[in-house]
């Protein structure tokens, strides 16, 4: 999601609703006019995709990058940290999490002091700080967290229900003005930034700011600026600046945002790994001869569909390239059916008796009451949707997009949209997933598709990879041996893995094709079912 729209400045709201009403019990449609007037300052934003962030052990390697930002209120925290953004250029993901997010719920009398200017929101008991460190932990950690949304013009939490999702950040940029008073917040900062301004200059930019979008009037903020945020300031917030890396000046930043963004940079240039040459070997290496690849159908968790004259006649009708696309549609929903109904025999059951039509009991199975949904990956891991709602109509499914850089042929991991039920980290460990890969060759965006699940805590035992074809000579020993507990379900298994040249400009000589010609190397399974999305989608 690029989420430059969100970073426009938030509207002055229109109204003011009664004191004593709290947003838990405004009417819906209320709380959607109030989304647009908050301070959504935390923005998600995502440019060139997320490379691995992890190792061939299919553990995550390192962690994201963490900035805590740091400075009095207005003093330009958020200005430096879409400043730091945007000089990054092409990173694979920012976020940014802003501690305003994280002002604790009021009670009617809180909110009374409040709507009076006389509450104390420069003190730090005003924040939930242990809610913002398990919520950045959560991230730098490359798991999923769900953090609140606060609006400044009711001085009040948005109810749970509004809580943002956010996940796979590769650099998290934290502000606040206690940014960096908790030691616990501290220790998870690479690099701890202070924002040093002039007090009159925040004073004014404040005043403009909080009449303009947080619905206050100057007399308001004069009063709470003299009462808390300048004592806070001097008390709590200046002192902490002796934590920082590096102070950057309130405006006229420019050589501070460009030092820090190339410290940024290099950080990730160090952490940055090559991962695809390890999934599929060259014949000549090592790692290749250490490799069992031979031997698939023995491994465990890996099935293989019986190899009926009906199933490899299906087989067959789709290899053909003189299939029609009427048919190629008919025979992968077919076979999808198939490898789904094969898949379901690996979910939990449990005994159940029915009484039939003629008032006989009959002792049966079903399955165990849980949460199963289906993540394809993107684009012909869609094809097998069809037969996944065939068998189980009212599924769940999300998806994931991973595509190849062109230039490293790493994966890179584009747009996520998971199920309800493994965004939240609690029902997660109780789901299980039919992860949807059309064919697998060396396995890389498969793999990150897993690392997404466990990054979400699906547990490995309840993910079951299906997929129509996966290559003998391919990444499936690697998977296997990050992941021994995922099941692979396939129905066929193809010997060939041959790297190609895509969408090259074509050259006059035999010789090497370079990237520099325009084309990009992509793996092809052989004799395979050819671009099985084209087929399927395109006519
Ligand atoms: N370097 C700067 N130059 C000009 N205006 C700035 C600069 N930094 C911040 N501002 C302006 O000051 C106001 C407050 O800045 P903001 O970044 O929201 O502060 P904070 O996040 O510290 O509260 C905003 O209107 C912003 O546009
Ligand atoms: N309901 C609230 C909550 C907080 N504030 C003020 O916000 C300031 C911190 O936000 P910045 O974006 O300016 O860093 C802080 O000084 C609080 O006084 C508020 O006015 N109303």
């Amino acid at each position: 999601m690029d989420d430059k729209a969100s970073l426009q400045p938030v509207q002055k709201p229109s109204f003011r609703p009664p004191l004593s009403r709290t947003l838990s019990n405004l009417p819906a449609p209320t709380v959607a006019r109030l989304k647009k007037t908050t301070g959504l300052e935390s923005h998600f934003l995502k440019s060139h995709g997320r490379p691995p962030w992890y190792g061939e052990d299919g553990n995550p390697i390192s962690d994201a990058f963490v900035i805590g930002i740091a400075g009095g209120s207005a003093s330009g925290k958020t200005h430096v940290a879409r400043q730091i953004v945007q000089s990054l250029g092409s990173i694979p993901t920012v976020i940014i999490l802003s501690q305003d997010s994280f002002y604790k719920k009021h009670d009617e009398a809180e909110l009374a002091l409040a709507f009076a200017n006389k509450y104390d929101f420069d003190h730090p008991d005003a924040l939930d700080m242990q809610l913002f460190a398990s919520c950045l932990e959560d991230l730098k950690k490359c798991r999923q967290t769900h953090i609140p949304v606060y609006s400044f013009t009711e001085h009040q939490r948005l109810p749970r229900s509004e809580d943002r999702y956010l996940y796979g950040a590769t650099v998290i940029i934290a502000e606040g003005i206690m940014a960096l008073l908790d030691p616990t917040l501290r220790n998870l900062y690479d690099l701890k930034v202070f924002v040093q301004c002039d007090s009159d200059l925040m004073l004014a930019r404040r005043i403009r700011r909080d009449v303009k979008e947080r619905g206050r009037t100057i007399d308001g903020v004069l009063d709470q600026y003299l009462r808390f945020v300048k004592p806070a300031y001097d008390n709590f917030v200046l002192p902490t600046s002796r934590h920082a890396d590096i102070i950057v000046p309130g405006s006229d930043n420019e050589v501070a945002i460009d030092l820090i963004s190339t410290h940024i940079r290099r950080q990730l240039a160090d952490r940055a790994r090559s991962f695809r040459p390890h999934m599929v070997p060259s014949p000549s290496s090592a790692s290749f001869a250490s490799s069992p690849n031979n031997a698939l159908e023995d491994k465990p968790n890996f099935i293989l569909m019986k190899q009926t004259p009906q199933l490899k006649g299906i087989y067959t009708i789709l290899r053909d390239r003189t299939t029609s696309r009427q048919d190629f549609i008919f025979f992968v929903d077919r076979l999808a059916t198939y490898l789904v109904e094969k898949a379901m025999e690996y979910l939990p059951h449990k005994p159940k008796t029915v009484t039939t039509p003629v008032e006989v009991e009959a002792h049966g199975q079903m399955i165990q009451p849980c949460c199963l949904c289906g993540v394809s990956i993107l684009r012909a891991g869609g094809l097998l949707e069809r037969g996944l709602s065939r068998v189980i109509p009212d599924v769940t499914v999300g998806s994931l997009l991973v595509q190849s850089d062109t230039k490293t042929g790493e994966p890179l991991l584009l747009h996520t949209m998971l199920p309800e039920c493994i965004r939240n980290r609690e029902r997660a460990r109780d789901a299980w997933v039919f992860l949807l890969d059309a064919q697998v060759g060396t396995a890389a965006s498969a793999f990150m598709a897993i690392r997404v699940l466990l990054d979400h805590g699906v547990q490995p035992g309840h993910i079951i990879l299906i997929t129509f074809l996966v290559a003998r000579n391919g990444g499936i020993p690697f998977l296997q041996r990050a992941f021994p507990d995922v099941k692979i379900v396939t129905g066929a298994i193809d010997d060939g893995l041959r790297e190609v040249w895509l969408d090259q400009t074509p050259v006059e000589s035999d010789g090497p094709k370079a990237s520099s010609q325009g084309g990009h190397k992509a793996w092809v399974v052989e004799p395979g079912l050819g671009q099985m999305g084209d087929r399927y989608y395109l006519s």
